[in-house]
């Protein structure tokens, strides 16, 4: 479902003397297969937002190629556009002003989804996600966590084979981040979504991922089982601290090693 294979993406900063490279991504190669559930993890800096835009055809790589349901990410973005959901926790895609309803038929309208499934899969939803009491409310005035399960929802109105998730458990309390855990558990069980999900938070991935990749200065350090992952540090370690000295050596924005 998600192939890349050696993708790489430079920016150039900087003027004159000061001039410079930035490897933000380097000879990156790895495959999800559909249904999978995959965190990607790394620290700031690492490369996961700069993967996240290549995959979703923001950003086109400086090399190698990536296929997201059989498409090029930048060659095909409308044609992936139906095929894949995106959710950004630290940004919404609803419209501010309007209400959270309005903001789902203008995504009906952009993503020319049929009348009827629209209606039948924002029931489910709206059901799941518990949107009843504030689908007449204006995105503005939503909290947090209303807000992200509204955008979670505009994710999967056009019932994408694909997932990708930029923190979207971010600064929700327990209890709503159990309910969108579930949630986000159900989607892949039952509808067999595959979901790539990247998070700092090391509960997201102890609950919903099997598999793990750590990206570190634009490479990939790790591909795994949650289980190999917890291998690589001693017994009785918890999670965060065995990704914590994996992350060890790394800052943000240090140049890559050659
Ligand atoms: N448009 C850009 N121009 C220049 N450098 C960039 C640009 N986008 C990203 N970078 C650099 O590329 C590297 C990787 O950034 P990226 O945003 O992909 O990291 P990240 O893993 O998502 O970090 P975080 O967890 O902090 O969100 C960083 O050194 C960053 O400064």
């Amino acid at each position: 479902m998600i192939e890349v294979d050696r993708a790489g993406r430079s920016f150039t900063v900087g003027r004159g003397s000061a001039r410079r490279t930035v490897h933000a991504v380097r000879d990156l190669s790895f495959t999800v297969g559909a249904g999978e559930f995959v965190g990607y993890l790394g620290p700031n800096g690492a490369g996961k937002s700069t993967t996240i835009k290549m995959l979703t055809g923001v950003l086109a790589p400086t090399s190698g190629r990536l296929r997201v349901a059989g498409l090029d990410p930048t060659r095909r973005r409308t044609a992936l556009a139906r095929r894949i959901g995106v959710v950004f926790g630290q940004r919404t895609t609803l419209w501010w002003d309007l209400p959270l309803k309005d903001s789902f038929q203008l995504i009906r309208y952009l993503y020319k989804v049929d009348r009827i499934d629209f209606r039948r899969r924002l029931d489910e939803l709206a059901g799941l996600l518990d949107l009843g009491s504030f689908m007449d409310t204006p995105v503005r005035q939503l909290s947090l966590g209303q807000r992200m399960r509204g955008d979670v929802t505009a994710a999967l109105l056009h019932d994408p084979a694909v997932l990708v998730l930029d923190e979207p458990t971010i600064g929700l309390d327990v209890v709503s981040k159990a309910a969108m855990r579930d949630f986000l558990r159900r989607l892949n069980a039952e509808r067999g979504t595959t979901v790539l999900l990247t998070t700092h938070d090391l509960g997201d991935i102890e609950k919903l991922c099997r598999r793990v990749m750590l990206i570190d200065h634009g490479r990939l350090g790790f591909d795994g089982t949650l289980d190999e992952l917890r291998a690589t540090g001693p017994d009785g370690d918890s999670l965060e601290e065995v990704v914590a000295r994996l992350y060890t050596g790394s800052a943000p924005g240090t140049p890559a090693p050659p």
